[in-house]
């Protein structure tokens, strides 16, 4: 499978310019998920290696062949988009049948494509229905055959789930995860879904406002995001944030939150050049790496005891919110906790130093 490149890519429409001197390496193989917020830019980087946008500056490779200039139908792509986009007078296999024609394919090759399509994506019984007669998620798998037959060098998706409702989602992502486990096609696929990005890519490119702003493996993301915009689009319950400053005491080196005089410790934090005395910091925690209770530690980098102010459970999570200064912390706790918690009671919490991130709260990046 070919590996994909946009090199030094622009794109304006009119005066607005939505991407700058983007360069991104998408590797053979390799499932890229594309995750930002709405307008940032994720679709029209997807619709430019496409073809369906021209760039207005740069170079896009696909394998060893400069794509910029080319029609998409001599990309080598094959596209799912979020409408599905099936022809609804034809049935299920005319559909799968459809482009291979223009392929100009013989026959034998293509009874034999869209056999194998169907019996991977479960649409043996069904080929005779039009796609009115199916539900959206078999219409999804329908479009996601039909980009499956082409046998293309890289499959790209723009949104293709969120049409479907949520339990039909869950199994969509599992099944095109399966599918790239088993095919191994390069993939980029465009969400503003977090779930999605988490649970199928195997790199995410984070985006905000035209910019690339981190790529990495799922658990570089969440575990180390690169700046505080990363921190906060990812996870949810979101990672609690606190301002603080920095106090140079000897060896050690303390974050102080003025509102509850919490004192962070970062004398063992790996910083990446020299903390100045005084600099102003944001301290980010996920909620599920606090210990509550009989299970603080007394070595933890912090340790609070705040007021609760209220919990909540979502299945098999629960998540208890403490009153700190104008703010509330975020704690992920054990269900079985939830009866024995009173608001207004404190809760002792600790959280582990090399869980914890920093930031530069000029700059917002990673120290
Ligand atoms: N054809 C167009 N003409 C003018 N502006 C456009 C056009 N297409 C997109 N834009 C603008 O470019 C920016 C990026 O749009 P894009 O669709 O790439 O965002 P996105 O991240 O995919 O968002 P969403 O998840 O909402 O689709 C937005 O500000 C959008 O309004």
């Amino acid at each position: 499978m070919p590996d994909v490149r946009f090199e030094h890519i622009v794109k304006r429409f009119g005066t607005l310019s939505v991407l700058e001197d983007l360069n991104l390496t998408v590797a053979d193989g390799e499932f890229l998920v594309l995750l930002g917020p709405s307008g940032c830019g994720k679709t029209t980087l997807l619709n430019l290696l496409a073809g369906l946008l021209d760039v207005t500056g740069g170079r896009i490779t696909i394998g060893d062949r400069d794509v910029t200039e080319l029609d998409p139908s001599q990309r080598g792509l094959a596209m799912v988009f979020q409408s599905y986009a099936l022809y609804p007078t034809k049935t299920v296999e005319g559909n799968l049948r459809f482009g291979l024609a223009a392929q100009k394919l013989d026959r034998a090759e293509i009874d034999r494509r869209v056999a194998w399509a169907a019996q991977l994506l479960q649409l043996e019984r069904m080929m005779n229905r039009k796609p009115s007669q199916l539900s959206g998620g078999q219409r999804q798998r329908v479009a996601i055959g039909r980009a499956l037959v082409k046998h293309a060098g890289v499959l790209l998706f723009d949104e293709p789930l969120s049409n479907l409702d949520a339990k039909l989602r869950t199994e969509m992502r599992l099944e095109i995860k399966k599918l790239h486990q088993s095919l191994h096609q390069t993939i980029v696929y465009v969400t503003h879904d977090q779930i999605e990005a988490m649970t199928m890519a195997t790199r995410i490119a984070v985006m905000d406002q035209g910019v690339i702003q981190q790529i990495g493996t799922p658990d570089e993301i969440y575990e180390r995001p690169a700046n505080l915009f990363v921190a906060r689009f990812i996870g949810s319950p979101a990672i609690n944030t606190f301002d603080a400053t920095l106090a140079l005491e000897g060896e050690r080196i303390l974050a102080r939150h003025a509102p509850t005089g919490i004192a962070i410790d970062l004398t063992r934090h790996a910083f990446g050049r020299r903390p100045e005395q005084g600099a102003p910091v944001v301290i980010g925690l996920r909620p599920e790496h606090f210990a509550v209770n009989g299970a603080v530690r007394e070595d933890d980098a912090v340790r609070l005891s705040l007021p609760v102010r209220y919990s909540e459970r979502t299945g098999s999570d629960a998540t208890a919110f403490l009153e700190a200064g104008d703010q509330l912390v975020a704690i992920r706790i054990e269900p079985s906790l939830m009866a024995g918690l009173r608001i207004g009671d404190a809760m002792n919490a600790s959280f582990p130093g090399e869980k914890l991130s920093v930031f530069d709260a000029r700059s917002g990046l990673r120290m």
